[in-house]
């Protein structure tokens, strides 16, 4: 094959004056549609997905000069794999997925790897104490999140690109026996080579427990997913975080030992850069405060007040160029615009914001979070409706209090209860002053009862004490 074309879509410049995301997808509703999918026959550009991820900050390392050449004269197989540790992916994951759908968008064969096996050992790359072994059950669920997660964002094709394919190496190591495990894969491997990984060497070093023979081994489980990869669905490229490199290595050496990756089809490495919490340690399933893709574990809501809230302008610039596909010069003209005095704050944020939520959960997800983020705004008047409280439930303080504590009652005394208010007389000042708000909407009368109108759907009102200070009362019957 030769050089890949590649369609850019006309600058976002010219088609939202204002910096502003744009809210119509081309491909409809689907999680994977971005604004920016490439579908403008007019702007077209042969590109080399090794150069388009260099562009975007999105290499680190490669394990061969050789790769570019091989990627602008042929399709390549590429896979990424994901251990089931958690029941969804992150943030961090999801430049993973990112590169393969670059990858895709450039007319190569992206794969997503489930590691139904590799999650029941533990990956102790970038670790420094041996991971907990999780259950059956839980890894089976685990798997059978991340994997929606993977069909939505890379199983459909996205209409750009080659379709991809999600498997899972439990498949493969299921019928793999110990002993031919041994006699097959062990022997072509070097234990003075696996000792000297990092992900091994760090963990001999720094904790006297050492490591134990099960995670030492993992490296050798992700070396053969290379293999078993490569022999039956042609895969020739592993990409994944920096963290990676050496089982990557491993799989490669494991390849060339096996008789695999000829002259003629030869194996390739690429790792991309750890997106870090701001504390500069690794973003992570197992760590803390994780940022989920899965909606019913991170609204869309909260997942675009995450982008638009703790990016900082030094880091804005970078984080469009890694997680979203919009072309570089308009990122560029924006970083421009960034220095110029009319540039309004967060906006930059904001573009960020609606590009990753749009792709990771699609228009529907993004209207939803921008419908929340106006509900919530100072002094906002939007009309309110159950998803939308929903949405903001788990973001905004909330109380759960028994109807029978609410209804009937003074709103100046349920403020009280909820402490939005310190006192009954205070509230009814707020309420003369215009300062209190019944789910958006201007409360007149300092005497109001709440009743069961109050509560949309029976369940949820948000109260307004000032411009700022919202609550959400939950009704528990
Ligand atoms: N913060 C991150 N930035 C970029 N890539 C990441 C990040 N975290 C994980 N990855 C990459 O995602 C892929 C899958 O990682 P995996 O799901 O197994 O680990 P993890 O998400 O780091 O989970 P854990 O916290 O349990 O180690 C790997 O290629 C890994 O390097
Ligand atoms: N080891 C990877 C996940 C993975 C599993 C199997 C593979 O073949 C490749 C990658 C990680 O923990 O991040």
């Amino acid at each position: 094959m030769c050089a890949r074309r590649i369609v850019h879509q006309p600058s976002i410049a010219t088609r939202h004056r204002q910096w502003e995301p744009c809210n119509s997808s081309p491909l409809g509703t689907d999680a994977a549609a971005t604004c920016n999918d490439p579908v403008d026959e007019q702007h077209t550009q042969s590109l080399n997905v090794i150069e388009v991820l260099r562009s975007r900050g999105l290499v680190q390392d490669t394990t061969s000069p050789a790769l570019e050449k091989a990627a602008a004269t042929e399709t390549l197989t590429v896979y990424c794999g994901f251990d089931p540790t958690a029941d969804s992916l992150h943030l961090g994951n999801l430049l993973g997925i990112i590169v393969l759908t670059w990858f895709q968008r450039c007319g190569h064969n992206p794969v997503g790897l489930l590691g139904g096996a590799t999650g029941r050992v533990g990956d102790p790359s970038g670790r420094s104490t041996e991971r907990p072994i999780l259950s059956e059950e839980q890894i089976e669920r685990n798997v059978q999140g991340i994997r929606r997660i993977l069909e939505q964002l890379i199983g459909s094709g996205n209409g750009a690109g080659p379709v991809p394919t999600i498997l899972n190496n439990l498949d493969w190591f299921k019928d793999v026996g110990l002993l031919s495990f041994l006699r097959d894969v062990g022997k072509f491997a070097r234990v003075g080579t696996m000792l000297s990984r990092d992900a091994v060497k760090s963990r001999m070093e720094l904790d006297n427990e050492g490591i134990s023979y099960t995670e030492f081994t993992y490296q050798l489980l992700q070396g053969y997913d290379f293999v078993h990869l490569n022999r039956e669905h042609r895969v020739r490229m592993q990409i994944g975080g920096s963290d990676q490199m050496g089982n990557i290595i491993t799989g490669l050496e494991l390849i060339r030992r096996m008789g695999g990756g000829a002259a003629d089809a030869p194996c390739f490495g690429l790792t991309f850069p750890l997106l870090t919490k701001a504390d500069g340690t690794k973003m992570g399933k197992s760590a803390d405060g994780a940022v989920w893709l899965a909606a019913d574990k991170m609204s869309p809501f909260k997942f675009y007040q995450y982008l638009l809230t703790t990016v900082t302008d030094a880091e804005v610039i970078k984080f469009l160029r890694m997680l979203t596909f919009l072309p570089l010069e308009d990122i560029s003209e924006l970083e421009s615009s960034m220095q110029q005095p009319g540039y309004k704050p967060n906006t930059a944020q904001r573009l960020l914001a609606s590009e990753v939520t749009r792709f990771v959960h699609g228009q529907q997800g993004l209207d939803q979070a921008l419908k929340a983020t106006q509900a919530l705004a100072p002094g906002s008047d939007t009309k309110l409706d159950i998803e939308t409280l929903e949405a903001v439930a788990g973001s905004a303080p909330l109380v759960e209090l028994p109807a029978e504590q609410v209804l009937g009652q003074a709103l100046t005394d349920v403020m009280v209860a909820i402490k939005l208010q310190e006192s009954k007389s205070a509230g009814r000042r707020l309420i003369k002053g215009g300062g209190v708000r019944l789910n958006n909407q201007k409360v007149s009368d300092e005497q109001q009862l709440l009743s069961e109108g109050d509560f949309i759907d029976g369940r949820l009102a948000l109260i307004a004490a000032g411009k700022k200070n919202k609550m959400l009362l939950r009704l528990v019957r």
